[in-house]
C-alpha cells in the first residue's frame, strides 16, 4: 500500500492561478520538495522541520477526505505541494476519476512522473533565477513527454523583476506549444503579515506594462486571485 505524506487537504475553494482560476477547486498539499525557492509561500510543507505536521495517509483516506469535503460532488482536485511529483498520487487519480473528478497538478518539472499522463491539468512552473533554484532543462523536457496523455499541460512562471521577465521569454521559446501563464511574485508569505492587495495589484500593473512594451502578446498575466481575497491565510 503506498502512503503519502499529506501536509493539508483543503476546500472547497476557488483555484486562484493560472489556467484553471476561478475553477471551484479542492487542494492535496503533498509534504516535501527537492527544492527550496527563497520566496516559496508553501513553506509548511516543504521544509522538514514541518515534517511532523504531515499526515501519512493512504491513496483511500485521501480519496475518502475529498469525497467528504465535496460532498460526492464530483470537483476539480488540484495535487499541489511541496513537489507532489515527488510521490505516487497514480491511485488517487485512478479512484477520483473513475468517480467524475478531475486532477490537475502543480509542480516546478524537476521530476517525471507516469501518472503526469492520467491528469487533466498539468501546470509545469520553472523556477526563474530570483528563486534561486536552476531548471535542469533535459528534466523539464521529460516532464511534459510524461504529460502527453493529458488533456492539457501549461506552463506558469512567477516574475518578480526583469530578470525573471527575459528568463520567461526564454523558457517559452524552449516550450512554445505549451499555453503559458505569468503571475507576478508575492514578496510576503507570512500568514502573521497582512497582505498590502495595492503593491500586489502595482506588481501585475508592472508585468502587464513589460509585456504590452515588448508588444509581447503570447502570455496570459493573471493575479494570484486567492492572495487578492484572503491574504497568506492558508487552507483556502
Ligand atoms: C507552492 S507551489 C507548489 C507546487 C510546486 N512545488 C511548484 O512550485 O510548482 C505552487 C505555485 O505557487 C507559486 N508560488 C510559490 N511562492 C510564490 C510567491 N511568493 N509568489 C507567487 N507565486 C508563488 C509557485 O511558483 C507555483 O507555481
Ligand atoms: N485558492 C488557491 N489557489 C491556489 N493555486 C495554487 C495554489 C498552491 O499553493 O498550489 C493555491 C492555493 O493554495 N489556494
Ligand atoms: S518548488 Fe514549489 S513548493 Fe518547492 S520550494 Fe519552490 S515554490 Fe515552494
Ligand atoms: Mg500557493
Amino acid at each position: 500500500m503506498t502512503v503519502l505524506r499529506i501536509a493539508e487537504i483543503f476546500g472547497p475553494t476557488i483555484q486562484g492561478e493560472g489556467a484553471l482560476i476561478g475553477e471551484p477547486t479542492l487542494f492535496v498539499r503533498a509534504g516535501g520538495c527537492d527544492y527550496r525557492c527563497v520566496w516559496c509561500d508553501s513553506l509548511h510543507a516543504v521544509e522538514s522541520r514541518y515534517r511532523h505536521t504531515w499526515a501519512p495517509m493512504s491513496s483511500e483516506d485521501v480519496w475518502a477526505e475529498l469525497r467528504h469535503l465535496s460532498g460526492d460532488q464530483p470537483v476539480t482536485i488540484s495535487l499541489s505541494g511541496g513537489n507532489p511529483a515527488i510521490q505516487d498520487f497514480g491511485p488517487v487519480i485512478a479512484l477520483g476519476r473513475a468517480a467524475g473528478y478531475r486532477f490537475a497538478c502543480e509542480t516546478q518539472g524537476s521530476l517525471a512522473r507516469g501518472w503526469f499522463g492520467a491528469l487533466d491539468t498539468l501546470v509545469l512552473s520553472p523556477k526563474p533565477p530570483s528563486s534561486g533554484e536552476t531548471v535542469d532543462w533535459s528534466v523539464f523536457a521529460d516532464c511534459v513527454e510524461a504529460g502527453r496523455a493529458a488533456r492539457s499541460t501549461v506552463m506558469k512562471i512567477v516574475v518578480f523583476d526583469q530578470a525573471d521577465f527575459d528568463w520567461a521569454k526564454d523558457a517559452h521559446a524552449r516550450h512554445p506549444d505549451l499555453p503559458l501563464y505569468l503571475q507576478p511574485g508575492n514578496p510576503e508569505v507570512d500568514p502573521e503579515i497582512p497582505v498590502d492587495p495595492q503593491a500586489l495589484a502595482d506588481r501585475l500593473g508592472w508585468l502587464t506594462g513589460l509585456a504590452m512594451e515588448d508588444r509581447w502578446f503570447t502570455p496570459r498575466i493573471l493575479p494570484q486571485l486567492h492572495v487578492l481575497i484572503w491574504g497568506n491565510k492558508r487552507g483556502v
